[in-house]
């Protein structure tokens, strides 16, 4: 059964009993969200991550699915990419080709992966000129309170140490607020060299989701979500504050493990 409720201002928490209840509930979450966004605005700029997410969104090339959700309108983006070639192993665009983009009928020329031919400093810039070119077009809406794109739903992952994309605990790329899109060449994590999308960028969504599993990561998530003292300023994932959307976090219970006083209705 699952566990659901408001945590002070860190966003609806929803708490699944186990895995396959948590891969439902996302699927469900991401197909509603589709289809308002293809009713509002006739299309749906979701912004994906790599590591774990991409598995537990597999229900999505799945009955109903698969038939339900208007595939021709989704444009694909990714939060953050591995600076490697499109195959191999560390991209984050060919976990997501394999995983799901390959077993729907997603149009491919609305696939916007990064070039994996040039340096991270131009994968970042040539990147943020192709989702500028999409702002001016309306595919990606724009933010009515900064320049920044509004993206109708940006899915992130979580490490154990809280990153989120490729913006890592007390790194420079924390305090960018100039750029869309940035890079990095020094990941904690290899592989060393990333483009990410910037904090103002997923601040600015329409929805953002942190979907977490594994007790490797309750101490990050109670970090992220807990009112700790002293605060973790510089932790990543609680520098996910969409200023007007909506942030969602789907957690398993062994990653819901260490949150403070969970008082919600089941
Ligand atoms: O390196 C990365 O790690 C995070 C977390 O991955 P996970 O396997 O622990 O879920 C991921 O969200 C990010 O996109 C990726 O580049």
């Amino acid at each position: 059964m699952a566990l659901s409720g408001v945590k002070n201002d860190r966003g609806e928490l929803r708490i699944l009993e186990n895995l396959d209840e948590l891969r439902t509930d996302l699927a469900d979450y991401i197909a509603e969200l589709s289809e308002a966004a293809v009713k509002e605005r006739g299309v749906f700029a979701i912004a994906l991550s790599g590591g774990s997410l991409i598995g537990l969104m597999g229900k999505l090339c799945e009955a109903p699915y698969n038939k339900t959700v208007d595939w021709a309108k989704w444009y694909i983006f990714w939060a953050d990419e591995r600076v490697v070639a499109k195959n191999h192993s560390d991209s984050n665009y060919k976990l997501a080709k394999d995983g799901i983009l390959s077993k729907v009928p997603i149009v491919p020329s609305h696939v916007h992966s990064i070039n994996d031919s040039v340096s991270a400093e131009e994968a970042a810039d040539e990147y943020m000129f192709v989702i500028r070119q999409l702002v001016k077009t309306r595919m990606v809406s724009v933010s009515d309170i900064s320049d920044c794109p509004k993206f109708d739903l940006i899915l992130l992952g979580m490490g154990p140490d809280g990153h989120i994309a490729s913006l890592f605990p007390n790194h420079a790329v924390l305090d960018e607020t100039d750029e869309w899109v940035t890079f990095i060449t020094d990941s904690p994590k290899p592989p060393p060299e990333r483009i990410t999308f910037t904090l103002p960028v997923i601040n600015s969504a329409s929805n953002v989701a942190i979907v977490v599993t594994g007790e490797s990561k309750a101490e990050a998530v109670h970090l992220a979500i807990d009112n700790v003292e002293p605060n973790c300023p510089s932790l990543p994932a609680r520098l996910v504050q969409p200023t007007k959307g909506k942030l969602v976090w789907f957690l398993d219970k062994p990653a819901a493990s260490k949150l403070d006083n969970l008082q919600f209705s089941e």
